[in-house]
């Protein structure tokens, strides 16, 4: 898919969260780095259409995200960074079970689609689990089941291995590497993003780095100043 910025920029009333941004993004795996209130997360909150631009425009596939906001916003899956709490119903055979549901889908296929979501993710015995009994890293590939089973072209992750175990950090490192579906990954965890093709580092609301993952990595501790 092709994501385009165009002069967009997002403010808080006087506070810039992002500021005005030109770019053009095809890569399947894009990284997303910089220090706290860099303005990772407003970035990607114009791409799925969650913020609006307060100038300029954010367009996937020519779909402006504000004029054609639904077409645009069917094209990603967002996983935030608590993924406990975009999981709403009871259990998450129910909670995967809610996109093909809302598009009309008879009962069986809805069934159908649940599993190929669980499995596809390793969790097929997780279905009749309750969000708050799974593991962090369980509850990652929990909510992408969810979000993947209505066919995103573009999912974005937000932190995905935050607060993970080594154990539960390579499940959904794995999960990520494996995934059809075009990638923006925001990351404090700097291996994740190490061998993208495209990071894009964030400094103070401006994209200060965007290249290879090790290039971008090295920029990033210039920032950082470690
Ligand atoms: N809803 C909001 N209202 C006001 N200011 C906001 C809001 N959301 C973000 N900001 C501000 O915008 C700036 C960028 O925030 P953003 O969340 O995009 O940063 P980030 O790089 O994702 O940070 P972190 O790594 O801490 O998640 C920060 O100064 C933040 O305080």
């Amino acid at each position: 898919m092709h994501i385009r910025f165009d002069q967009a920029e997002l403010r808080y009333g006087d506070r810039v969260a992002l500021l005005p941004l030109t770019l053009s993004l095809v890569e399947r795996r894009i990284g997303v780095i910089g220090l706290n209130g860099s303005g990772k997360t407003s970035f990607a909150r114009l791409i799925a259409g969650l913020a609006k631009p307060t100038s300029g425009k954010v367009t996937l596939d020519g779909l402006d995200t504000v004029a054609d906001e639904q077409a645009a916003r069917a094209k990603t899956g967002f996983i935030f960074q608590n993924p406990g709490n975009q999981i709403i119903l009871p259990n998450i055979r129910e909670d995967i079970a809610l996109g093909p549901k809302s598009r009309g889908l008879a009962a069986g296929e809805v069934e159908r689609l649940v599993d190929a979501a669980l499995d596809r993710f390793g969790i097929g015995d997780l279905g009749t689990r309750r969000p708050h009994e799974l593991s962090g890293g369980e509850l990652q590939l929990a909510a992408l089941a969810a979000v993947c089973v209505n066919r995103p072209e573009l999912v974005i992750f937000d932190e995905p291995t935050n607060q993970l175990d080594l154990k539960n950090r390579a499940r959904v490192k794995t999960a990520i590497e494996g995934l059809a579906e075009q990638a923006v990954v925001i990351s404090h965890d700097l291996d994740l993003v190490a061998d993208f093709e495209r990071v894009l580092v964030f400094d103070q609301g401006a994209l200060a780095f965007d290249g290879a993952g090790q290039a971008a990595i090295t920029r990033y501790r210039e920032i950082a100043g470690c």
